[in-house]
């Protein structure tokens, strides 16, 4: 029997654009079984809107198709009944950073809409979202939909997926470590590298690859002042058992210059920001001459409770310092796996690599839709 589903997309930036091209390819790839119609399609202002829930065309998507369209999107109750009403099962992808839509998800699980979403915001937010979520969804004892959030942490890397086999099938997990931000990766690996005859890049110039690479947040100031990591420890500091009020509960160092905090926008953040290369370049020679490399980590221990995120001073040999490009490295230490720990390595950000990860979301929860 073919499967009869239909989807609502939100948000169509760099993980919104090729979240929609690899979802065409799918659907090509499996009309034979499945039977997937996207029925909505909006950014912040505009929307394509498939009032018969026959599918919206994808192939060659632009976001100013939908501007072309001059629709307003639907509130959330009018999107919530449009997709109960389309007689099939339905999903919402969120790829957007939106704490609005986020703090919305319980009801759209509790109206049994399924949810797979990159957007940390949800899972990161107040703990009273978090239980209200997992409480509705129907893959944590609710009757509601099913939510998956792989590219919460790690994009499109097996992070979410490995903690939860871990703790489902009876391990413990007492520590986590690790690189957990694609842009402060790609930043100290270009603007301290470990290898000595490399010339270090600008910090401020290095910040600019990375937003134009669509590592960064929507603003980058949200990586740089630590939030983004400080958003994916809580996240496996919940998952892993703690009861964490918020990700501003623990100790986050922030690498926004002092006088650039109250920058009234990304982009006058980013004009100023060369004005402090020097600071921060004098951060990485003091290392150096110690024989040794910054790099941005986080750490949850959980007998402690205790997390911390910032900067520290590695030794060149240490395998955070031999990080290439925009690579996290997240190294999950459990009763079974005992000092050696279980790692997962490699590109942490990027518009496909985190597209990936919604996808294969969606993935799951169509093999578990009757
Ligand atoms: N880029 C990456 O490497 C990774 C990103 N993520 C997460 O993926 C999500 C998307 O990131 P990315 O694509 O890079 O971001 P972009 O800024 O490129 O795109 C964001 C999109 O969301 C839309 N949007 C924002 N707010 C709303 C809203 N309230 N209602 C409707 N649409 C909205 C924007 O529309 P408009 O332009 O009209 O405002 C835009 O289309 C974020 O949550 C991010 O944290 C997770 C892992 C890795
Ligand atoms: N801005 C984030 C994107 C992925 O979560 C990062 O740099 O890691
Ligand atoms: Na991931």
């Amino acid at each position: 029997m073919t499967k009869d589903i239909k989807i609502a997309i939100i948000g169509v930036g760099g993980v919104g654009k090729a979240f929609i091209s690899q979802l065409a390819s799918y659907i090509q790839r499996n009309q034979s079984t499945l039977s997937i119609s996207v029925v909505y399609i909006a950014r912040s202002s505009t929307a394509l809107i498939s009032k018969d829930y026959s599918p919206l065309p994808l192939t060659a998507f632009v976001p100013e198709k939908l501007d072309a369209a001059g629709v307003p999107p639907l509130s959330v109750p009018d999107l919530i009944k449009f997709l109960k009403d389309c007689g099939s099962e339905a999903i919402l992808i969120d790829n957007t950073s939106s704490i609005e839509l986020a703090s919305q998800y319980p009801e759209f699980l509790k109206s049994g809409i399924h949810i797979a979403t990159p957007n940390k915001k949800g899972f990161s937010s107040e703990e009273s979202l978090w239980n209200d979520i997992f409480a509705a969804a129907g893959n944590s004892g609710g009757s509601g939909g099913y939510v998956f959030h792989e590219s919460t942490v790690g994009a499109g890397l097996p992070v979410i997926s490995t903690i939860k086999d871990l703790i489902d099938t009876g391990d413990e997990v007492t520590k986590i470590e690790g690189v957990f931000s694609g842009t402060l990766s790609y930043l100290f690996n270009q603007f301290a590298p470990a290898g000595g005859n490399e010339a270090p890049r600008a910090f401020s110039e290095v910040v600019k690859v990375a937003k134009d690479a669509g590592y960064t947040e929507p603003d980058p100031r949200d990586d740089l002042n630590g939030m983004d990591v400080a958003r994916k420890l809580t996240i496996l500091a919940r998952l892993s058992g703690l009861s964490i009020a918020s990700p501003t509960s623990f100790p986050v160092q922030s690498l926004i210059p002092k006088p650039l905090e109250s920058a009234s926008s990304a982009q006058e953040f980013m004009t100023n920001l060369p004005n402090y290369d020097a600071d921060m370049g004098q951060l990485a020679e003091e290392a150096k001459k110690e024989g040794k490399v910054i790099r941005f980590v986080g750490s949850l221990d959980v007998a402690s409770k205790s997390l911390k995120v910032g900067l520290e001073k590695l030794d060149a040999s240490h395998p955070i310092a031999a990080l290439k490009g925009s690579d996290n490295i997240v190294a999950f230490y459990t009763k079974r796996y005992g000092d050696r720990a279980l790692v997962v390595q490699g590109a942490g950000a990027g518009g496909d690599l985190t597209a990936m990860g919604v996808l294969a979301d969606v993935i799951k929860i169509i093999a578990r839709i009757k």
